[in-house]
Formats: C-alpha cells, sequence, structure tokens
C-alpha cells in the first residue's frame, strides 16, 4: 500500500550510509515524523535472529533497504565472499521480516551491475538475466539479482508489495572516499583535491586513474535518488505494478560519460589543473552502464541535478570533512 499518512512508521535499513542518510532527509522535508534506523553496531542486520526481534518490536508500516555491503570495483573484485554473504543475509533477513510483521510496502535498493556486462545500451530492465555478468562485481551482482527475486518472490507467493529500485553509480555526501574501497567519483575528488599544489615545484601533482580512463559510467545524485524512493514509497499500487516490470524500475539520468570525461569535470570543480595518467594494472570493469528510464519517465519522475551541480555540492561536503578521512 502505498505511503501517505505522515505519521506511518518509516524504517531505514542503513540510515547512516550515503543512499539511507538522504533518503531519511527527503522523507523528513516531504513531512513523515516517524522515520527511524539503527547502525550496524546496533542490529547487524546479517543475524536472523536479531532482525526478527527488532521487526516484532517496532512494527514498522514501510521499509527501505539501504543498507548493504558496498564499494568499488577493486573492493568488489577483493572480498567477493563478504560482498556476496552478506548481502544476501541482509536481504534474506529483512525481507522475510518485513514479510511476516505485515510491512505495506518495502523498497529495495538493486544496482545496474545485476545486468549482463554486454546488455544493450541503454539498458532496459527486462536485459536482466539475458547473458553473462562482469566478473569484477559478479558476487554482489549475484547477491542484488537475489534480493530483487526474493522482492519478486514474496509479492508472488504472499502478495507482499515489494519493489526494486536498480539506480546507476550512485555519489553524493556521506560517500566513502577511501582511496581502495571507494567508487571512482569520489575516489577522483579526493585524488585531485590532495593534488592541488603539490608538486614539488608547488604547481598541481598528476593523478592517476585506474584503468584506461575509456569505460562509461552514468552518475545519479544521492538526493536525486532518495526523492526517487519518496516518489515510488507514494504511488499508488496499480500504477507502481503497471510501470514496474517484474517489480523492478531503473533509476538514472539518461546520460552517461567516460571516466576520462568525468576526471576532466572533476578537474574543473576542484580547481585542479596538473597532468593525468593511467594505471593499466587495474580493471576497467564494464565497459558501459547506461540504463533505460523510460518506465520512470512514464511514471512522472525524473532526476533534477546536473553531474556538475552535484560535483560541486560533494566537493563541499568533503571539504567540511575532510579530515575524517585524511585521519582515517
Ligand atoms: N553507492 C553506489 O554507487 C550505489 C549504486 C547503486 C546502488 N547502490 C545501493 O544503495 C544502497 C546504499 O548504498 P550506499 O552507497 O549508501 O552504501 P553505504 O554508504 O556504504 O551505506 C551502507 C549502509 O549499510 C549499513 N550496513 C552494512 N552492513 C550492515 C549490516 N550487516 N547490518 C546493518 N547495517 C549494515 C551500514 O551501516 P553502518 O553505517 O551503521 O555501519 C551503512 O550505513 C545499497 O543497497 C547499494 O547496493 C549504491
Ligand atoms: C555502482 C557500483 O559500481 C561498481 O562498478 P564500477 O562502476 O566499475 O566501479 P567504480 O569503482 O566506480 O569504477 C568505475 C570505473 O572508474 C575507474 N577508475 C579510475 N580511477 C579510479 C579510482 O581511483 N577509483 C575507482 N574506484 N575507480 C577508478 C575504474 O577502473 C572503472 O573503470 C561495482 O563494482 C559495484 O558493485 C557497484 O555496482
Amino acid at each position: 500500500m502505498h505511503l501517505s499518512d505522515p505519521s506511518a512508521s518509516i524504517y531505514i535499513a542503513g540510515h547512516r550510509g550515503m543512499v539511507g542518510s538522504a533518503i531519511w532527509s527527503a522523507l523528513e522535508s516531504a513531512g513523515y515524523e516517524n522515520i527511524f534506523g539503527r547502525t550496524s553496531s546496533e542490529l547487524d542486520l546479517r543475524n536472523q535472529a536479531d532482525t526478527h526481534a527488532f521487526f516484532e518490536a517496532q512494527q514498522p508500516d514501510y521499509v527501505v533497504v539501504a543498507a548493504a555491503r558496498v564499494g568499488g570495483i577493486l573492493a568488489n573484485d577483493q572480498y567477493p565472499a563478504d560482498f556476496l554473504y552478506d548481502n544476501l543475509a541482509i536481504e534474506a533477513n529483512v525481507l522475510r521480516a518485513a514479510q511476516q510483521h505485515g510491512v505495506k510496502r518495502l523498497v529495495f535498493l538493486g544496482s545496474t551491475c545485476i545486468y549482463p556486462k554486454h546488455a544493450p545500451q541503454p539498458m532496459p530492465e527486462d536485459s536482466l538475466l539475458t547473458g553473462p555478468l562482469e566478473p569484477t562485481n559478479q558476487w554482489y551482482a549475484v547477491a542484488k539479482i537475489a534480493g530483487h527475486k526474493l522482492c519478486q518472490a514474496f509479492h508472488r507467493q504472499h502478495g507482499s508489495d515489494m519493489v526494486t529500485l536498480m539506480p546507476t553509480n550512485l555519489y553524493g555526501p556521506n560517500d566513502n572516499f577511501d582511496l581502495e574501497t571507494s567508487h571512482v567519483l569520489p575516489a577522483l575528488l579526493r585524488k585531485f583535491h590532495e593534488a592541488k599544489g603539490a608538486a614539488p615545484d608547488g604547481s598541481d601533482a598528476s593523478v592517476t586513474l585506474w584503468g584506461s580512463g575509456t569505460p562509461k559510467r552514468e552518475f545519479l545524485y544521492s538526493h536525486d535518488l532518495a526523492d526517487a524512493v519518496r516518489f515510488v514509497l507514494e504511488t499508488r499500487e496499480d500504477d507502481l505494478r503497471e510501470a514496474a516490470y517484474e517489480g523492478m524500475l531503473n533509476v538514472g539520468v539518461g546520460k552517461d560519460l567516460s571516466i576520462n570525461e568525468l576526471a576532466a569535470t572533476i578537474q574543473d570543480v576542484v580547481g585542479h589543473d596538473g597532468p593525468i595518467e593511467h594505471d593499466p594494472s587495474k580493471p576497467d570493469g564494464t565497459p558501459r552502464k547506461l540504463v533505460d528510464t523510460t518506465r520512470m519517465d512514464e511514471l512522472g519522475w525524473s532526476a533534477k541535478t546536473s553531474l556538475h551541480d552535484g560535483i560541486q555540492k560533494t566537493y563541499d561536503w568533503y571539504r567540511e570533512h575532510e579530515d575524517e578521512w585524511v585521519a582515517a
């Protein structure tokens, strides 16, 4: 059942993360008064008994699943067991508890890496499971496909109102700026920022991009995704089911750019004027990952923040929190 009552209780799993924190602020700004979350140290969602006890005690009306083991291309490749096991466990426990406790609607967040490595571009929802996955993030992708299938199965067998959003690559405040485990956008923001004036002669030092720089990606600002989550929570079930192929909707901006072009945009925001190098020993990953947003367009939602503005806002946030990352 769609969300409309301002006093409805809304549990955001992963509320401290980049996406969860943006969803919290979108729902709060829209007037919802009863939002709650738990950190992973307060409630480890991999623990089935604890997760069920939490749902029993809290009885949330609505649930957004933004809790997950998340990371960039290298972290996905280096920690396959964590990315597969943690995500499977979190999804299985939260979705089952939501079904058993009669949650009115659950929004599950997948990722566009669930689509085949060589899916047609832009990638429509029905390209799911039509070809082999990109090897670097296959573990995470398999877990996210399972999470989506679980939503679909609970809907089919028990009538649970569960829907999966497949967001493209995201960025924004509260992102991970660790240079080993982060995604490309926060990594490059930090690298260009730290390279400013860092050459021995005081000019801007060079920055090294992983891989060839030719893969193309699409970037959605986290607060735009948060607005899409609010929009989907508030959409009537008939409209949602009519639009969402097998209970799934892509969320993106409809435009992509190469990693080299992204680097140039970030250089511009940060004010870096030094050379750029490439490290071919690092993986490129999937060559292109642009989502087909026709279904969300038809439902009446589109992203509002330009890439330049989103990067500027993220850079402003990073500069305020730089000490936390440099000290880490
Ligand atoms: N970032 C992207 O580019 C991207 C793209 C597409 C889809 N997504 C999806 O969006 C969602 C949120 O991603 P994000 O970028 O916001 O990640 P994030 O910043 O790393 O946040 C993930 C959150 O999950 C929580 N969490 C992790 N393991 C947990 C556990 N065992 N028990 C309870 N909570 C746990 C963490 O809680 P604590 O902070 O309390 O430890 C954290 O707040 C994920 O489902 C992800 O797959 C992200
Ligand atoms: C949205 C996420 O996308 C992830 O795929 P994916 O876009 O390749 O992940 P990213 O780590 O964002 O990398 C995107 C592209 O940027 C290149 N790149 C260049 N410089 C850097 C750098 O300094 N750091 C990083 N991290 N990349 C860099 C990287 O080689 C790759 O071609 C998946 O592994 C996740 O599972 C998830 O789906």
